[in-house]
């Protein structure tokens, strides 16, 4: 059984901390910016590839600080996330992780992790996280590309067209709850 338990996080009002900057680093900081181009980063590491570099240049509100880590980098963060070539180090943050009750993930290294980042499939709003409790990324890998294969691009004009809807329903809750299930029984799987 996967027991991790997924949510959706606002991560422009966090503050989050990745440290690295080669090729792992670009990879985790790509998906956090990706997903969240409004989020607040900052990026630790005395060598940051030129790739990564040039991926930053689209989101000019993260930090980069061209340095080792330093403990003091974990003051006001809500999120770590480790990427160097360096295990001992990320034993070290991690442990100064957990004093400080920070959430950390560190890449490709699950036993360090309080959390995995997912596969994620996204159209429009629409968007969803795939994990398979870290058992193979590459499987993930495939099922996201499945996914986004076989839902339409469509779906964003069906989550407007029932955001428009939902504010119009009067009455009590179950009544809304009602409609709101008459109205969606076949607008994902027409026959
Ligand atoms: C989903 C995704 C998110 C992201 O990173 O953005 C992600 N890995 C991705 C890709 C990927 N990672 C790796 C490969 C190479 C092939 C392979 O090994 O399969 C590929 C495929 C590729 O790159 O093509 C290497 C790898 N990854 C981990 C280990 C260690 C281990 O398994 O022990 C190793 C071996 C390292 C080594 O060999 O030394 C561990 C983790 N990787 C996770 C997430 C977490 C579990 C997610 C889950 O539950 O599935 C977890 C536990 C922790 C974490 O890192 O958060 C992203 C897919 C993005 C997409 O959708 O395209
Ligand atoms: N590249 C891959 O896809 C891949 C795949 C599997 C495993 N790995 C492993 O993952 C690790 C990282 O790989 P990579 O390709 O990102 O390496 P890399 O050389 O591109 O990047 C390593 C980064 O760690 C930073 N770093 C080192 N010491 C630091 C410190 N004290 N503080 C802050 N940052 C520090 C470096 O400055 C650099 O930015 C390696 O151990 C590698 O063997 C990488």
């Amino acid at each position: 059984m996967n027991e991790l338990f997924p949510i959706f996080l606002k991560l422009d009002r966090l503050n989050t901390l990745v440290v690295g900057g080669g090729n792992v680093a670009l990879e985790k900081a790509s998906a956090l910016l990706r997903n969240s181009p409004s989020a607040q980063v900052t990026m630790v590491a005395p060598m940051f590839r030129p790739e990564t570099l040039e991926f930053l240049n689209e989101y000019p509100q993260v930090l980069v600080c061209e340095r080792a880590f330093e403990l003091s980098d974990l003051d006001g963060r809500d999120l770590v996330v480790c990427a160097t070539d360096n295990r001992e180090l990320h034993v070290g943050i991690k442990a100064a992780c957990v004093e400080r009750h920070l959430l950390c993930n560190v890449a490709d290294t699950p036993d360090l992790c309080d959390f995995y980042l997912g596969s994620i499939v996204q159209k429009g709003d629409l968007k969803i996280a795939i994990s398979t409790n870290g058992k193979s990324p590459t499987l993930a890998k495939r099922i996201r590309a499945f996914l986004e294969d076989v839902i339409p691009d469509e779906i964003q004009e069906g989550l407007e067209g029932m955001e428009a809807v939902r504010k119009t329903l009067k009455g009590d809750f179950q009544a809304k709850i009602k409609a709101l299930n008459e109205l969606t029984k076949d607008l994902v799987f027409r026959k």
